[in-house]
């Protein structure tokens, strides 16, 4: 071991024929522990441990019935979900294949397709308690149009658990730079009764990427009326 408790063979030793960017990613892929433990433990993304983190300090997993995974590849989130509250049914939808997962059923395709949100929806017997996105856009390496197109992606994430979660469910998305901006925040806090921000521990400190996590649906205001 070196002084630094790093093991020096998992260092990169050369950085022949590849860029900067790519060694810094695949030397500290080697040297993260959540990478390990990602592996040791049969989660197939390190990603896993944000929802583990998350459902701990949250409980959103407690009794979690029917649940829609956005962004679900690899499916280390999915992976949590059925570890965790076994009787859960799950859909998950990505753009990338994702092998299949017990209990979870899978869609190959953009969320933001119009047809999505049905075939979401018409996966679970019924509506979800609990709708979690881990997505992110793909980055083109301009600022401002990344984060305008990964907002986009929370937005209508957003659109879809309101229209769709069961009252008392809850909506975990993963947002950039801080938080969740003004106008979505807004309409968070009106349609449920807490909403948090959080960067789970397992989240890298030098990544910009935090969670909203929105609990206690208060319901769709259709339903309301039609309750009265
Ligand atoms: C950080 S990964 C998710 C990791 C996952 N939570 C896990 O634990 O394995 C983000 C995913 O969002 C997906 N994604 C981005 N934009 C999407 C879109 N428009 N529709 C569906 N999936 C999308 C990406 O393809 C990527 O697989």
């Amino acid at each position: 071991m070196s002084r630094s408790g790093k093991n020096p063979n998992e260092r990169l030793k050369t950085a022949k024929g590849r860029s900067a960017s790519s060694v810094r990613w695949l030397s500290r892929q080697l040297n993260d522990p959540y990478v390990k433990q990602a592996r040791a433990e049969g989660w197939r993304s390190r990603a896993a441990f944000k929802l583990i983190d998350l459902d701990e300090k949250f409980g959103l997993l407690r009794g979690a019935k029917r649940v829609v995974d956005l962004g679900i590849a690899p499916g280390g989130w999915s992976q949590v979900v059925r570890k965790k509250a076994p009787a859960a049914a799950v859909v998950g939808i990505d753009l990338l294949p994702t092998d299949p997962i017990e209990g979870v059923t899978i869609f190959e395709m953009d969320f933001m397709a119009d047809e999505a949100p049905q075939a979401l929806t018409d996966a679970l017997d019924g509506p979800p308690d609990l709708v979690i996105s881990d997505m992110a856009a793909n980055t083109v390496g301009h600022k401002q149009t990344d984060h305008l197109r990964t907002m986009g992606l929370v937005e209508t994430a957003v659109d879809f658990a309101i229209q769709t979660l069961a009252p008392g469910g809850a909506f975990v998305a993963k947002v950039f730079a801080g938080g969740t901006d003004g106008e979505l925040l807004t309409i968070l806090k009106k349609n449920f009764t807490t909403v948090k921000h959080a960067k789970p521990p397992s989240s890298r400190k030098d990544s910009s990427e935090w969670y909203v996590i929105a609990q206690g649906f208060k319901g769709r205001a259709d339903e309301a009326a039609q309750d009265s």
